[in-house]
């Protein structure tokens, strides 16, 4: 009985019903795994006919070892028993080769279709709308790409040949025997049922607990995540030796559950080892019996023995496996429940009456009476009824108190959610009718926060444009201000920034954003000022790379900084999701009381 080892996939998500009580059966699942099966049928084809062929010798071996046993263990010609073994033998090569074809084409098979499904939900994954990742955690979707693939793997990869094998098994030992000796057989249909009997009742509590085992130790390997993502802070508050501590409690439980698991399978082991020998011994003794009679042969004795073993263990076999279906059929449905999310903000190629063609767009963006809350606060508005007009090539900062809604207008604009009224628009036509990738192609993001990804400079600023030349990343660090830092980094451009470019300054991961903003050249440009202050050198290198790159750009910033707001062409300012005002610095002061309370406070410093 092959002991599965893949940690579960079933971390428990609070807003999601778990799906571990299996809501497919068996044979929706298959009908699910076979839109993935299907292309590689000719493959399945080949591994079927391997399977019944290793299935077909593996039942006539049994009649070698009759003939061995009669014609050259007890009959006394030596020429007769190098006949038997002969046979025995070439029985054996023809299986081995059987089942080399069969294994690699099964494993083959289950690698494949585990491929395909991961590749299909990732591709999936990655076109879904924004708000559907507030709702489900990375780490469970990430389960299903690992664990529950893996388990599905198994199934298609292993488990399933298996049982089938242990099917035809069973079949063919069973009119073998019932052909061999009717009495004995009868012995055996009485004793397998017995033997099974406990694997059937014990093996339902063994794979609850090893479920279990497998979820404590997923909890185990999320906990140790956590602390070591988030390893400065346990360090800095010298939490160690408590979360030492508490790791070894989820460590300790997993041992438990693990331990009670062992012990009912050891015992399960030895109950089915001492009923089968058992049942056997039974065998030998009715079978010896009638052999010292004279009543059979003791080939057909050893035969019997062989067959009866081996019905045994392919019932023994199905059962593991079907308990392992039932695990499967829960990894199933939650990837096809994954798969069959639709995406509320489509993201395509195929434009749906897309007006704007990507290269003439002239920039200008307007919200119409927009009305907007988020997905997971439907009470909340996050923007209520805004009207606001940014003219082609003009800029626009936006400003306003925590939670005003600024962040939520660039999300809106770069259509990660969809107004609930009213409408955005480009150059007059509503983005919703535009194809999100000729949308997005038009804009380019500087966030507080850059995202770089675990590579080199030259990967993180192509990121905006995959095809440019060296020469032109070059050019595009060199106006942001970015060229002389990263030439100081110990392999210049081929430097790598560590995870999440841990290894830049919060100034210098601004540049190469900007870098990558500059080399995209867009239309529209969305700019999140950082709030922390930078140091004044960085500062202004950020702010000559931002004039440059504003430059003839539509351009919205979430400003932080008197210098950007005086600069820019208009001036925004939000409150609770409302425009509440709008015009230049020195309007504003003067007929906006947030503005000016914002303006002293905020901008003080800055100003200063
Ligand atoms: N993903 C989200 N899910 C639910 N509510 C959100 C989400 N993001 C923001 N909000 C809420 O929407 C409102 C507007 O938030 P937004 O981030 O746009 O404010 P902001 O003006 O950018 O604030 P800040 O200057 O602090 O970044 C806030 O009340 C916030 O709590």
């Amino acid at each position: 009985m092959p002991e599965t080892t893949q940690a579960s996939a079933s971390a428990p998500v609070a807003d999601r019903p778990a799906s571990n009580a299996p809501g497919l059966s068996a044979r929706e699942m298959m009908a699910a795994l076979w839109q993935f099966v299907r292309p590689y049928r000719t493959v399945l084809v080949g591994a079927a006919v391997a399977l019944v062929f290793t299935a077909a010798i593996t039942l006539s071996i049994g009649q070698g070892v009759r003939l061995l046993v009669d014609e050259g263990l007890t009959g006394d010609s030596s020429r007769a028993l190098a006949q038997a073994v002969l046979v025995l033998l070439a029985l054996a090569g023809l299986m081995a080769l059987g089942t080399y074809v069969r294994f690699y084409l099964v494993s083959w098979l289950g690698e494949r279709v585990v491929a395909d499904l991961r590749k299909a939900v990732f591709d999936h994954i990655v076109t879904l709308h924004p708000s559907y990742f507030e709702t489900n955690r990375s780490g469970e979707i990430m389960s299903r790409l690992t664990t529950d693939t893996t388990l599905l793997q198994n199934i298609i990869g292993s488990s399933f040949s298996m049982a089938l094998r242990s099917a035809l098994m069973f079949v063919g030992a069973l009119i073998l025997l019932l052909f061999t000796n009717l009495k004995l057989s009868l012995i055996v249909l009485v004793g397998v049922p017995l033997v099974l009997l406990p694997i059937l009742l014990y093996g339902r509590r063994v794979r609850k607990l090893s479920k279990a085992s497998q979820d404590s130790i997923a909890d185990v390997g999320s906990y140790a995540g956590e602390i070591i993502q988030h390893i400065k802070t346990v360090q800095s508050y010298t939490r160690e030796s408590d979360e030492k501590r508490a790791f070894a409690r989820e460590v300790e439980i997993a041992f438990n559950v693990a331990r009670r698991r062992v012990r009912q399978r050891a015992l399960l082991i030895a109950v089915v080892i001492l009923l089968m020998f058992a049942a056997v011994g039974a065998l030998l003794w009715v079978g010896g019996n009638d052999m010292i009679a004279g009543r059979m042969s003791s080939g057909d004795l050893a035969a019997f023995v062989f067959y009866a073993i081996m019905m045994g263990s392919a019932v023994a076999t199905i059962s593991e496996v079907y308990g392992e279906l039932q695990r499967a059929t829960g990894a199933t449905e939650r990837l096809m429940d994954l798969l069959r999310v639709e995406s509320e903000i489509p993201v395509g190629s195929g434009a749906t009456g897309s007006a704007v063609p990507a290269s003439a767009a002239a920039g200008q963006v307007a919200f119409e009476v927009v009305a907007f809350s988020y997905p997971s606060r439907p009470d909340h508005p996050a923007i209520r009824d805004l009207d606001l007009i940014v003219e082609a090539g003009r800029s626009l900062a936006l400003v306003g108190p925590s939670g005003a809604g600024k962040s939520t207008l660039l999300e809106l604009l770069q259509r990660f959610y969809d107004p609930l009224r009213g409408r955005i628009t480009l150059d007059g036509v509503d983005i919703r009718t535009m194809d999100t990738g000729t949308l997005r192609r038009q804009m380019a993001v500087v966030p507080q926060q850059p995202a770089l990804f675990t590579a080199d400079v030259w990967y993180n600023i192509r990121y905006g444009k995959p095809d440019a030349s060296d020469e032109e990343v070059i050019a595009a660090a060199r106006a942001a201000h970015a060229h002389d830092f990263i030439q100081q980094l110990p392999d210049g451009y081929d430097s790598h920034l560590g995870e999440q470019g841990t290894r830049l300054s919060g100034g210098q991961k601004q540049r190469l954003a900007i870098a990558r903003a500059i080399l995209k050249d867009p239309k529209i440009l969305l700019l999140d000022e950082a709030t922390s202050a930078l140091d004044a050198e960085s500062e202004y290198h950020v702010q000559q790379a931002l004039q440059t790159l504003m430059k003839g750009r539509t351009t919205i910033i979430i400003a932080h900084r008197l210098a950007t707001i005086l600069h820019a062409d208009s001036i925004a300012v939000l409150d609770q999701g409302r425009l509440v005002a709008q015009g230049r610095h020195a309007e504003l002061v003067e007929i906006s009381p947030l503005y000016k309370r914002l303006a002293e406070l905020q901008f003080q410093e800055a100003g200063a």
